[in-house]
């Protein structure tokens, strides 16, 4: 197993955030978390990048728990996408992404071609290489979403935790990412809100409901007029797409 949680809960006061969740994600999969705003999803993403301690449950990596492990040795495995991620100061777009290396240097290791075709290659996949000399503050705030998405994938990360990667991306640009993400052979979890994306470019979903963990499975199995109904209380009606043989959604008003 890539990434395993087991039985995590997380509490603020009294009140249960996340509520005994466990899952797991095989090496390479995509695993779409669903679920209503303030569900716990981006609670959940942050305790499985090890920013945040569960009040009980482990995290493990490859059968390693992460609590155990030194910052560096998890940053060279997991990288992780926030939904409000910030950069402070006016770097060069080149530069942000070459944080993304950062894990991979020690103080007396040098810079290297290899560093610099990594860094390349990941601001080519999220369209960015034209712009690799522009400041930060200059950017979109579409365009800032592309940069921290390719300083993860300058990470090498063998995991990527995305908490809603597409928000702020034009539909264009939505797609590319998930088909992106869905093609990278690295395990990924992503928070996100597109039920249809869901479908399309997730192996895996898993919904969450006030901290707890209500269905888990293919889209194909989970992905129900009823579910949909109970969880985020709208109508829909649910055909498989004659153009990619998926689920597709369509929300009656
Ligand atoms: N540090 C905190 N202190 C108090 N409450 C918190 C804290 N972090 C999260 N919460 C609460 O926990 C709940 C879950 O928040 P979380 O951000 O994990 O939800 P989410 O599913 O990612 O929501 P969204 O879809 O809106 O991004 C929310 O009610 C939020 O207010």
């Amino acid at each position: 197993m890539s990434i395993a949680a087991e039985n995590i809960t997380w509490r603020v006061g009294k009140k249960t955030i996340v509520n005994d969740v466990s899952l797991s994600a095989t090496r390479g999969e995509t695993v779409g978390l669903l679920g209503p705003n303030g569900c716990g999803k981006s609670s959940l993403l942050r305790i499985l990048a090890g920013l945040r301690r569960p009040h009980s449950g482990t995290v493990t990596l490859d059968g390693q728990d992460i609590a155990r492990m030194a910052k560096k040795q998890r940053a060279l495995r997991v990288a992780f996408v926030e939904q409000h991620g910030m950069t402070e100061a006016n770097m060069r777009v080149a530069d942000v992404v070459k944080l993304g290396r950062i894990p991979h240097h020690s103080a007396f290791s040098n810079w290297s071609t290899q560093d610099d075709e990594t860094v390349t290659d990941a601001l080519r996949r999220v369209d960015m290489l034209g712009k690799r000399d522009q400041g930060w503050l200059s950017l979109s705030g579409g365009e800032r979403q592309r940069v921290h998405i390719a300083r993860a994938l300058a990470q090498s990360p063998t995991e990527i935790l995305l908490d809603e990667p597409t928000n702020h991306l034009d539909i264009h640009h939505q797609i590319q990412l998930m088909k992106l993400v869905s093609e990278l052979p690295v395990t990924s979890i992503v928070a996100i809100h597109d039920l249809n994306h869901a479908s399309m470019f997730c192996d895996a979903l898993i919904v969450m409901q006030e901290g707890q963990i209500v269905a888990s499975g293919t889209p194909q199995e989970i992905l129900t007029e009823s579910l949909l109904w109970d969880v985020f209380r709208v109508e829909t009606k649910i055909e498989i797409s004659p153009y990619h043989g998926k689920k597709h959604i369509h929300y009656i008003a």
